[in-house]
């Protein structure tokens, strides 16, 4: 990506920001800053005829530097209040991206977010945001408004100086030139730089979220593993001391030779202003108090800019998350499915990261079905459901939900007809009946909430909550929220898929959490709940209620046999043995 794509990428964004009072409190603010640096270099050498000029009215020299003053520094104060205003309005332009980032985040397939590289995309853009008032891309734009304030400033020193001498400026503005020169090295070496200084911090930030999550703590605490912890972050620490280190070289060596060339260019003038017989005191300290501010302009433009280069770099970072592949554009997604008729899966492979996860599945579920998968470990159940699901696209092969392509439909009609529950889901901390109906408080059934949690067995403790249904999960949003356990969490979910009542049911290891007497009501609610409903259900557990559906068996990402209980006991060496090692697990004795 080129660096002037960069810029125009961000002027896009700004410019689109900014209204008409921006350009006018920039206006103002640059037109207080011309009227201070000409006031603070005239006044002083007008003051000077007091001295120098003896004859002259003292009464009017003072009063007519007394008015300057206060007009240029009234002016000063002016520009200092509208800068503020202006700071405001390029901090606050972040905020724009929240639903951005999650619009987008969204639109994303989910294979993507779930890859490495995916993460890495979504944490850079992240940081070029919200790393902090003078970090990211907000930060360009205010070392770019900088950047331009100091320009004007030094034009307007160079042409004061110019009306008078013209050689002055010009050696003051050349060596300023050659400082500009080196200080662009210093930048070109960070640049090429960051990346490493990236990468470290980015891990270092695991380390230092891990340890502050205070939800890891149980086995970090149990299992002493804080020196791990320590030992790891104590070398990465190394690593960015010492990278840290190399570029303070790097600056100090920019800085020394910029240095340099400031005092070069003040000896000069100095001669020059020696050779110059006939020049007047008031002259004189014109030029030096114009070379001094000049000089300090130069420094600060170049700090300016040096520090709006740096954080351009985080300009490609957040390109990519824009421009990031997202799912099909909506107009390709306008298929709406009526009633749930059939979900099936022809030729279907799936690959993550290079890796075969589901091989040849062929798969038709019927309106009515309850199908069951069982499987080893890492078989791929859980992927085959996000196909089933709509989340995952198959690599090759079609998933067709109705006789239509999957990802042809509509988001909102599939959200309408299917109802998913993974077994890493999470309850989100807002109130249960939120975490029921999945909308706000206004568009919630509160009955349906209520029956609900009572199918479930929650209704009573609930009911106990001071708050009751609106009692908040968790207590990041409220100091009175409840804390709930896993097998709580699971029968929360639960009820979130009967609220549903959606014409498809997913469930992906919902019963893992539950004890025993929770387990046979979890299975007697599916018969009578959902009994005329479509269930896809993932298990473990080979309890009675397997007896009673159809059942495909993964290993290694294939179905690699369908069939009733009793035929799989016969015919499926892998189901036979599952079996055989949970009997064996509950026999009295054994
Ligand atoms: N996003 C991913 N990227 C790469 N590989 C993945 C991803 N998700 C899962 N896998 C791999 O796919 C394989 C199947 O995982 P999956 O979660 O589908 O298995 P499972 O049958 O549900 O296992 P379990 O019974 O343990 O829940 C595993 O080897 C896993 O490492």
């Amino acid at each position: 990506m080129r660096k002037t794509d960069n810029w125009k990428f961000i002027l896009k964004i700004f410019l689109k920001k900014f209204s008409r009072s921006f350009y006018w409190l920039l206006l103002v603010v640059i037109v207080t800053d011309i009227l201070y640096t000409v006031g603070i270099t005239v006044i002083p050498a007008y003051a000077a005829k007091i001295v120098v000029q003896p004859e002259s009215s003292i009464v009017i020299v003072l009063t007519t530097v007394a008015i300057l003053s206060l007009l240029i520094y009234g002016a000063h104060i002016i520009g200092i209040y509208f800068q503020g205003k202006i700071a405001q309005l390029t901090f606050d332009f972040r905020f724009d991206y929240v639903p951005i980032f999650s619009k987008r985040i969204f639109s994303w397939p989910q294979k993507n977010i779930d890859s490495v590289e995916g993460k890495m995309i979504i944490d850079q853009a992240y940081e070029s945001i919200y790393n902090g008032a003078n970090v990211g891309i907000g930060a360009v734009i205010d070392q770019t408004i900088l950047v331009l304030r100091y320009s004007l400033q030094i034009i307007s020193l160079l042409v004061l100086m110019g009306l008078l001498s013209i050689w002055p400026a010009i050696v003051v503005f050349s060596f300023n030139i050659f400082g500009y020169l080196i200080q662009s090295l210093g930048n070109r070496w960070y640049a090429n730089h960051k990346n490493a200084q990236n990468r470290i911090t980015s891990y270092q930030e695991y380390f230092s979220r891990t340890l502050m999550d205070r939800e890891n703590g149980k086995d970090i605490r149990l299992f002493g593993m804080v020196p791990l912890f320590h030992d790891y972050q104590k070398k990465l620490a190394k690593r960015l001391v010492n990278w840290e280190g190399r570029y303070s070289a790097v600056l100090a060596v920019v800085n020394i030779l910029q240095q340099l060339f400031n005092l070069a260019g003040v000896m000069f003038t100095l001669l020059f202003l020696i050779s110059e017989k006939g020049l007047t005191t008031a002259n004189c300290i014109f030029f030096l108090t114009a070379i001094q501010l000049m000089n300090t302009n130069f420094g600060s433009l170049r700090k300016a800019y040096t520090s709006a280069s740096k954080n351009l770099t985080f300009v490609p970072n957040f390109r990519k998350f824009m421009n990031a592949a997202s799912d099909l554009p909506a107009e390709h997604k306008q298929n709406v499915v009526g009633g749930f008729k059939q979900l099936s899966l022809n030729h279907v492979f799936l690959k993550l990261d290079n890796n075969d996860i589901l091989k040849e599945i062929n798969l038709s579920i019927n309106k009515g079905d309850h199908l069951i998968i069982v499987g080893e470990n890492g078989a791929g159940k859980s992927s085959l459901i996000k196909v089933l699901s709509g989340l995952y696209r198959p690599t090759t092969g079609s998933a067709k939900l109705n006789g239509l392509a999957l990802k042809s439909v509509s988001p909102k009609s599939l959200q309408e007809h299917v109802a998913v529950q993974f077994q890493d889901d999470v309850l989100l901390h807002f109130t249960i009946a939120e975490n029921i109906s999945c909308t706000d408080l206004k568009r919630t059934d509160y009955q349906k909430v209520t029956e609900a949690l009572r199918k479930v067995q929650l209704l009573q403790f609930v009911n106990s909550l001071p708050n009751g249904i609106e009692t908040y999960v968790g207590n990041e949003l409220s100091e009175n929220g409840v804390l709930l356990s896993g097998g709580q969490k699971q029968r929360l979910l639960f009820a979130r898929v009967l609220y549903k009542q959606a014409d498809l049911t997913i469930l992906d290891e919902p019963t893992a959490a539950l004890d025993p007497i929770s387990e046979r009501n979890f299975y007697q609610l599916i018969q009578s709940e959902l009994a005329k409903k479509t269930v896809i259900f993932v298990t473990h557990r080979l309890g009675s209620f397997i007896k009673k559906g159809k059942i495909a068996v993964m290993s290694k990402g294939k179905i690699i046999a369908m069939g009733t209980h009793d035929d799989l006991l016969v015919n499926c060496e892998l189901y036979r043995k599952m079996w055989q090692a949970q009997r064996s697990l509950y026999r009295v004795g054994d």
